[in-house]
């Protein structure tokens, strides 16, 4: 029976990529889902890897739904390997509170983060700061700018952003640096996204679409001017699409977890969710030890002599405080 990835769901169909074949939309077969889904209370999600059997007017019916890695509920995908967390350098300036939140939330999730650095041009001095239309009127040299640049576009940078680049590529997340105006450093994003299924997230503004324009040809997603102008908002009457990258992989279309907060999560993993205290937590004196005022606690031992990054650990004890209050309101 075939094999395929369902890219799109809309109005009770969903279209499945038949496995080895090319992109396009042409490829694409619309499915309906096995009644005996619908009795088992599940559904298929963009993201499943499926088997179908196609009927004879050239439709299909989703007939198995393999088994998911992951599960997203909004928006709803299955099977995303990563969260590329996208995060303005300036407008809106870089928020590491709002940075370490995001990075919680995917640990909790089991999600696999990158951190995307966007709008480089506007802080190493030659920016166009221009408010006119986005990436479209770069020279083509610019878009083949590869690896080498990307040091010499850090070194360009102010040091308090090269600390902050350091610091979150020390803990173990890849950052990349990009400029989607110049065509800057998005290769190294397709590159990053290449055999993975991903979702972009970040605030509003950070420049999501613009990059991920930059980095689907032919994909021509509203960036903020536009839809400003339109008076309306970009993501309102949008289904869950997957995009298929040139290089390999796919990208949801629509942005992931914008709203955040920890119901789901309890105080004492709050911890677990901040990678590099986890050597010093496994030594605290007290198991299940939050690492606030408890005797011998290696976390704020560590913090405290500087092994521990401190607006980490600020950004810890605000998230712990943010719980708690949180509980009390329930
Ligand atoms: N200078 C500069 N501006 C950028 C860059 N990327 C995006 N922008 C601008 O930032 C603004 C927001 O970009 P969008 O791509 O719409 O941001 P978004 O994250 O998709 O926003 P939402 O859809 O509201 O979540 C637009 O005015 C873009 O032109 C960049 O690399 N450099
Ligand atoms: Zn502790």
């Amino acid at each position: 029976m075939p094999q395929g990835l369902i890219v799109k769901a809309l109005s009770g169909y969903y279209y499945v990529l038949p496995e080895g074949s090319k992109l396009g939309q042409d490829d694409l077969v619309q499915c309906r889902a096995r009644g005996v889904f619908k009795k088992r209370g599940i559904s298929p999600l963009v993201g499943d890897s499926v088997k179908f059997e196609l009927t004879e007017n050239g439709e299909g019916t989703v007939t198995e739904i393999d088994k998911r890695s992951s599960e997203m509920i909004r928006p709803p995908i299955a099977n995303v390997d990563t969260a590329m967390l996208v995060f303005s350098i300036v407008e809106p300036v870089l928020n590491l509170q709002l940075l370490d939140k995001f990075l919680v939330h995917i640990e909790n999730t089991g999600l696999e983060a990158a951190i995307c650095l966007t709008k480089a041009d506007l802080i190493n001095g030659t920016a166009e700061t221009g408010s006119e239309a986005d990436s479209g009127d770069d020279s083509p040299e610019s878009l083949t700018a590869g690896k080498e640049d990307e040091a010499a576009l850090l070194a360009s940078m102010p040091e308090w952003l090269q600390e902050a680049i350091g610091l979150y590529r020390r803990i173990g997340y890849p950052v990349l640096l990009t400029s989607s105006r110049r065509a800057e450093g998005v290769e190294q994003v397709a590159e990053y996204l290449n055999g993975k299924i991903s979702v972009f997230a970040g605030q509003s503004g950070v420049g999501k679409s613009s990059l991920l324009n930059a980095i689907v040809a032919g994909l021509d997603l509203q960036t903020n001017e536009i839809s400003h102008r339109l008076g309306r908002g970009k993501h309102t009457t949008r289904h869950v699409e997957l995009i298929p990258l040139v290089k390999g992989g796919y990208v949801a279309d629509t942005p992931g977890f914008s709203q955040l907060d920890f119901v789901e999560l309890e105080a004492e993993y709050l911890g677990s969710c901040f990678r590099e205290f986890q050597p010093f937590a496994e030594k605290c004196k007290f198991r299940g030890c939050v690492h606030l005022h408890e005797p011998d606690c290696k976390v704020r031992e560590a913090s405290e002599r500087g092994e521990i990054a401190l607006t980490r650990y600020e950004h810890y004890l605000l998230f712990l405080n943010e719980m708690k209050e949180k509980k009390r309101r329930y």
